[in-house]
């Protein structure tokens, strides 16, 4: 289970998130929903600590990850697919991968390094390619790759169907409900294409000025809650 106790974050002495408490059962999948700049970003910043200065509670099966420095957040089994999706490209698709595989604690006897390849073949096809000369859909899928060599318990996900073309999205989107259906993987997402958050998730968080405004299963995510709440 992961929670989070009052968690703050700030930008210099702007405070980007203003006591956000959350848990999440193993296993589940949450949709973080909300317009640009409620603090999306910023909360996984903060529980992967990223962030200079933090206040409040981070917990992971029970054990607190707050004081912990971010690769040991990744140790204890924090990945994390970033906006843009931070691909290095210059470096190949292997060496891309190769970065997961750093962010391993040493001795984890579960891994996923078939499975990657299982459910992105054309990372296996292209692994001596550049990772900047991919599409942004193969970059999408080579950084949800790096993310599962780190052997996660929960991926942190932030819009990963952004700016990618609709045929490999819809590849992308159920790579990721397998990993937390059929792989137990727990995931949180950002999303801004709500069909897809309300297909792949359990339950759902709506954010307004670094805070949470909404939540509950995602049966309760209606149309009048995402017109109130979110630009559409
Ligand atoms: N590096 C930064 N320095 C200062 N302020 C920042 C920085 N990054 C974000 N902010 C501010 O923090 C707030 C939350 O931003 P954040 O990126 O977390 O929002 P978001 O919900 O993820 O938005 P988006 O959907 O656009 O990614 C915004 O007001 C934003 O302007």
């Amino acid at each position: 289970m992961l929670e989070l106790k009052n968690l703050e974050a700030y930008y210099g002495n702007s405070r980007a998130l203003q006591g956000v408490n959350l848990t999440l059962e193993t296993g589940k999948f949450l949709a973080v929903l909300g317009r640009n700049g409620v603090g999306k970003t910023t909360l996984f910043k903060a529980i992967l600590g990223l962030m200079d200065r933090c206040g409040g509670e981070i917990a992971l099966s029970g054990k607190r990850l707050d004081p912990l420095p971010t690769f040991k957040r990744a140790h204890a089994g924090l990945g994390y697919v970033p906006q843009g999706r931070g691909i290095i490209p210059t470096f190949t698709v292997r060496e891309n991968l190769k970065l997961g595989t750093f962010a391993r604690s040493g001795g984890d006897k579960h891994s996923y390094d078939d499975l990657v390849f299982e459910i992105f073949p054309v990372l296996g096809e292209f692994l001596d390619r550049q990772g900047g000369n991919l599409s942004g859909g193969q970059q999408q899928q080579l950084a949800i790759g790096r993310a599962l060599l780190t052997n996660p318990k929960i991926i942190l996900l932030d819009e990963p169907t952004e700016g990618i073309q609709p045929n490999i999205v819809e590849q992308i989107e159920e790579a990721i409900i397998k990993l937390n259906k059929a792989h137990g993987i727990t995931i949180i997402l950002v999303e801004q294409d709500i069909e897809f958050a309300r297909r792949a998730s359990d339950s759902f968080v709506i954010m307004e000025k670094g805070r949470v405004v909404a939540e509950g299963p995602v049966k309760n995510l209606t149309d009048n809650l995402m017109h109130k709440h979110m630009a559409v």
